[in-house]
C-alpha cells in the first residue's frame, strides 16, 4: 500500500517528500502508523531491492489504497504543528510535493567483461608432497605451486586479493618442513597480526604429515613480537615490559608535559595526530633531529617528538615503535649479534609485504643475510601509508634482492567474477602498481548492486532490512560485514542494529560518537538548556567560549554566592576581554531561547550565536585530517532532524551511549554477528555478503584525499582507491554499494572510483 494513516492524516507515499520517509518508519516502529482502511497498525517498508510501500504487521494483504484528496499543505508558520500529542515538523512538510526526491531503483552493475571459464591449472609439479596435498584437499594451481617449492633464494609472490597467498605460505612451510626437512628452528615466519600468526599456525597442523611439535619450534609473530623477543634476550632489564607505554593516553600525557612548554592548550590541540605523525616518522627511521618540518604544526610535533624521546629515555620507559629501532640499533652496533642471528634464521617468509615500513624493511635486510627471503604482498592492497607502510618496498624487493624471482598469483579463489571484475575495473585506474588482472573461478546471476538510499539514515535502515530478509531467507548473521571508510561512518547503522534483534559486533576501541569533544560540546548546550545547573556540560562548552578551565571553581563559588544558576554565573565571569565577555553575557538568554526550537534548529542556533565555527576551525586546523569538527556538528545534524524535541533526542544520545558500552561488552561473546568495521580492519577477511556504506565522493575517496588531489598529490587518492578495493574484495557472494543523495546533510555524488562500472 502506498497509504497510511497517522494521527488521522492520510500520508501517501507518492506524495510524501523523500526525506520524511525515515520520520514515518520510525512512527511506523513506535506504533502510530495506522491502516486508512482497517485500522490495523501498519510500517513503512524501507529496503534496498524493492520499493518503499507500508504493510500491514498482521501481514494482512486485502487491503486497497483508498481514494483520497491530497492534504492541503501545512501552514509554514511554525516548526511543528502538534496533531492529538503527535507533532508533525512541518519545516519538512510530509505533504507539499514540489521538492520531493524518487525513490531510485537500486542498479545491478552491468558494464562487466564476460567470465570466462578456465580449467583449474591444477600443479602440474611433480613434488611428492605437493600431490599428496592436492589429494587431501587442497587444490592448488601452477603459479601457488611454483611458488610453494622455490625455497631457494628470493622470491616475491605478488598475490591477488583471495588468491590464496594464506594457503600459499602455509602450504611452502609445510613442504620446507616435509619435503626438504629443514630445521623448524631457521624459519622465521611473519605476520601482520598475531592471530594471523596463531592461524597459519594452527592451518599448518591440520596439513598432512605435519608434526606439532615442529610447528611449535617455528618462529612466527608480529615484526613487534619477533623484534622485542630478540631485545628482551639480550637486555631483559632494559626491556623489560613493565616499563612499555601500553595506552595512547600514557603517550600523550607525555606529549601534553611537552605542549605546556609550547604554551599549547590541551584541549585544542590535536595530542591524537600529533602521536601518529611521531609515530609515522619512528617507522620511517627518522629521528628528532633529522625531521625537516613542513609546516608551524610539524614544527610542534617536531619538538613534541623530541620531548616524548627524551623523557621516555629519562625515565627507562620504550614504546611499540621503540622494539622495532631498538633491535635495528642493536643489530647496527653489535655486529657479532647481528650475525649470530643471520645464521639462526636461514628462511624468511612475510606476509602482507606491501605494508611493510622502512624500519621493517632494514630489519629483514640486515638479518637476511641467506637471501632466502619470501615476501608475499599486493600492491593494490596497500592502505597502511599513515603509519609508514610503503608498498615501493614491493618494487624495491627485486632490486635489493638480487635474482630474486617473481610468481604472481592472479586466480581468484573467494568472489564471484562479477565481483572481481568489479574490483579489476575499479583498481586498474590507478597508475602506481604493478598491472595484473584477477580472474575468477564462477560466476553468478547476482552482479554488485548500487543503491541509493536518501541519506546515512535511510542507508542504515535499508541495509538492516536486508539483512533481516537475509537472515530469515537461511542467512547466518556472520555472513554479513558493514564496511565504513571511517569509524564516524558506523554511527547510523549502529543505532539501528542497537535497535534491533540482530546480533553484532563492532571494534572495541572507537570512541562513541556522542562522546566526541566536538559533538560533546554542541551537546553540552543542549543539556543547559534544560538544566542550567548541568556542571559537566558547563565544563563542556568552556573550550567553545575559550574560557579557561580553571574557571569553573569560580563560577560554582558564584553561583552559591549571588544564589543564581552556574549558567548565569557563566555568563558574568569578566574576563578582560570584551569580545569574549559579549559572548558571554548572551549566553543565559540564547540557550534559554533553545528550549522552543527544535534540536535541528537549537544546533544552528548555536553555531551561530557563539561561533562553533571558528571554534572548529581552530580545532580543526590542527584536528584530525580524517575526522574534522565541522562533519561532526553535521552528523549531529542528521541525527537531530529525526527528533522533535531537546529532550528527545538527549533521550536517545543516553541510550545510545549506554548501549554502546554494553554492546561492546556482549560482542566479546558472540561467535555468529554481524560484523561492523572500518575498511581498514576488514583487510584478510571474508565475508558471503558485503555492504559498503558511503559509496560516494567525501567519503571513499575521503576529502582529504581530494583535497591533496586538488593540489597535485596523487598519492593519497590512490590509496583511497586501493581501499575501496579492498572493501569490494572482501565479498564471496554478494555485494552491496550505497550512494546515498545526501551526506551530512549535502548533496553527495557517487564516488569518482565507481565511474567505471556505472
Ligand atoms: N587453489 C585453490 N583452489 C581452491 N580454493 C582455493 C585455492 N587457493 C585458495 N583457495 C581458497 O580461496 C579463499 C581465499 O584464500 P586466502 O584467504 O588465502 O586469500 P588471500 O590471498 O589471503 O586473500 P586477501 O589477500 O584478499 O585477504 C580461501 O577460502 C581459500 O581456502
Amino acid at each position: 500500500m502506498n497509504t497510511a494513516m497517522i494521527d488521522q492524516n492520510i500520508i501517501d507515499l507518492n506524495q510524501l517528500k523523500r526525506e520524511n520517509y525515515q520520520f514515518i518508519y520510525d512512527a511506523g516502529k513506535k506504533g502510530k502508523l495506522q491502516c486508512p482502511v482497517c485500522k490495523e497498525p501498519v510500517r513503512l517498508y524501507l529496503g534496498i531491492e524493492r520499493e518503499p510501500h507500508f504493510y500491514h504487521l498482521s501481514k494482512r494483504e486485502n487491503c486497497q489504497d483508498p481514494i483520497h484528496k491530497t492534504a492541503e499543505p501545512i501552514a509554514q508558520n511554525d516548526e511543528y504543528i502538534e496533531r492529538n500529542g503527535f507533532k508533525i515538523p512541518i519545516s519538512r512538510s510530509i505533504s507539499t510535493v514540489e521538492t520531493r526526491t524518487e525513490f531510485k531503483n537500486p542498479k545491478r552493475i552491468s558494464k562487466l567483461s564476460p567470465f570466462t571459464k578456465k580449467e583449474n591449472n591444477l600443479s602440474s609439479l611433480a613434488h611428492p608432497y605437493i600431490q599428496l596435498l592436492e589429494n587431501e584437499g587442497f587444490a592448488l594451481d601452477t603459479n601457488q605451486g611454483e611458488a610453494i617449492v622455490s625455497t631457494n633464494g628470493p622470491l616475491l609472490v605478488i598475490a591477488g586479493a583471495g588468491s590464496g597467498k594464506t594457503r600459499v605460505l602455509t602450504a611452502r612451510t609445510a613442504y620446507m618442513l616435509h619435503e626438504e626437512q629443514i630445521d623448524p628452528r631457521t624459519i622465521m615466519l611473519v605476520t601482520f597480526t598475531a592471530k594471523a600468526a596463531a592461524e597459519m599456525k594452527n592451518r599448518l597442523s591440520h596439513y598432512p604429515k605435519m608434526e606439532r611439535k615442529h610447528v611449535g619450534q617455528l618462529l612466527a609473530g608480529t615484526f613487534h613480537s619477533i623484534f622485542y623477543r630478540i631485545l628482551a634476550f639480550h637486555d631483559r632489564e632494559r626491556w623489560n615490559s613493565h616499563k612499555l607505554l601500553k595506552k595512547d593516553w600514557q603517550k600523550e600525557q607525555i606529549l601534553k608535559e611537552g605542549g605546556r612548554e609550547l604554551n599549547l592548550d590541551e584541549k585544542e590541540f590535536a595530542y591524537d595526530l600529533a602521536l601518529q605523525q611521531i609515530g609515522f616518522w619512528k617507522n620511517s627511521l627518522c629521528l628528532p633531529s633529522q625531521v625537516r618540518p613542513e609546516s608551524p604544526w610539524e614544527e610542534k610535533v617536531t619538538f613534541l617528538y623530541d620531548h616524548y624521546e627524551k623523557t621516555k629515555s629519562q625515565q627507562g620507559l620504550f614504546d611499540f615503535d621503540d622494539m622495532l629501532l631498538g633491535c635495528f640499533q642493536l643489530f647496527q652496533e653489535n655486529p657479532s649479534i647481528l650475525a649470530s642471528y643471520q645464521n639462526r634464521f636461514q628462511y624468511f617468509l612475510i606476509d602482507e609485504f606491501q605494508d611493510i615500513n622502512k624500519v621493517q624493511y632494514e630489519l629483514i635486510r640486515m638479518i637476511a643475510s641467506s637471501g632466502n627471503v619470501c615476501a608475499v604482498g599486493d600492491d593494490d592492497q596497500s592502505i597502511y601509508s599513515f603509519r609508514g607502510s610503503n608498498p615501493e618496498y614491493l618494487q624495491k624487493f627485486e632490486k635489493d634482492f638480487p635474482n630474486a624471482k617473481v610468481v604472481v598469483l592472479n586466480e581468484n579463489y573467494r568472489s564471484t567474477h562479477e565481483i572481481v571484475a568489479t574490483a579489476n575495473a575499479i583498481i586498474q585506474k590507478n597508475k602506481e602498481r604493478k598491472p595484473k588482472v584477477m580472474h575468477a573461478q564462477r560466476s553468478t546471476s547476482s552482479a554488485p548492486m548500487l543503491f541509493f538510499p536518501y541519506d546515512e539514515e535511510e542507508e542504515a535502515t535499508m541495509i538492516v532490512q536486508d539483512m533481516q530478509e537475509k537472515i530469515e531467507a537461511g542467512y547466518r548473521p556472520s555472513d554479513f560485514a558493514i564496511l565504513f571508510r571511517t569509524n564516524t561512518g558506523s554511527r547510523a547503522v549502529f543505532e539501528r542494529l542497537a535497535n534491533s534483534s540482530l546480533p553484532f559486533t563492532i571494534d572495541l576501541d572507537v570512541e562513541p560518537f556522542y562522546e566526541r569533544f566536538i559533538v560533546k560540546g554542541m551537546l553540552s548546550f543542549l543539556k543547559l538548556a534544560l538544566d542550567e545547573e548541568d556542571q559537566h556540560a558547563v565544563r563542556d562548552i568552556l573550550p567553545v567560549l575559550f574560557v579557561k578551565n580553571s574557571v569553573l571553581q569560580d563560577i560554582k563559588a558564584e553561583s552559591i554566592l549571588k544564589d543564581c544558576t552556574i549558567l548565569e554565573a557563566l555568563s558574568a565571569v569578566k574576563t578582560g576581554f570584551a569580545f569574549q565577555e559579549k559572548k558571554l553575557r548572551k549566553l543565559v538568554s540564547v540557550i534559554r531561547s533553545l528550549h522552543a526550537l527544535s534540536p535541528l534548529t537549537a544546533i544552528e542556533t548555536v553555531e551561530r550565536e557563539f561561533g562553533y565555527g571558528d571554534f572548529i576551525k581552530k580545532r580543526g586546523n590542527e584536528g584530525n585530517k580524517l575526522d574534522k569538527g565541522s562533519d561532526d556538528i553535521r552528523d549531529l545534524k542528521v541525527v537531530a532532524k529525526g527528533f522533535r524535541s531537546i529532550a528527545e533526542l538527549l533521550d536517545h544520545v543516553a541510550h545510545m551511549t549506554a548501549m554502546n558500552r554494553e554492546i561492546k561488552n556482549l560482542s566479546k561473546e558472540l561467535d555468529d554477528a554481524i560484523t561492523l568495521s572500518t575498511i581498514h580492519r576488514s583487510k584478510g577477511l571474508e565475508y558471503k555478503v558485503v555492504y559498503v556504506l558511503g559509496a560516494v565522493d567525501g567519503s571513499i575517496p575521503h576529502d582529504y584525499a581530494l583535497d591533496s588531489y586538488r593540489n597535485g598529490d596523487m598519492a593519497a587518492l590512490e590509496e583511497e582507491r586501493r581501499l575501496l578495493y579492498v572493501a569490494v574484495t572482501r565479498a564471496m557472494e554478494e555485494l552491496y554499494l550505497s550512494i546515498p543523495d545526501n551526506r551530512r546533510g549535502k548533496n553527495a555524488h557517487p564516488s569518482r572510483f565507481l565511474a567505471p562500472v556505472r
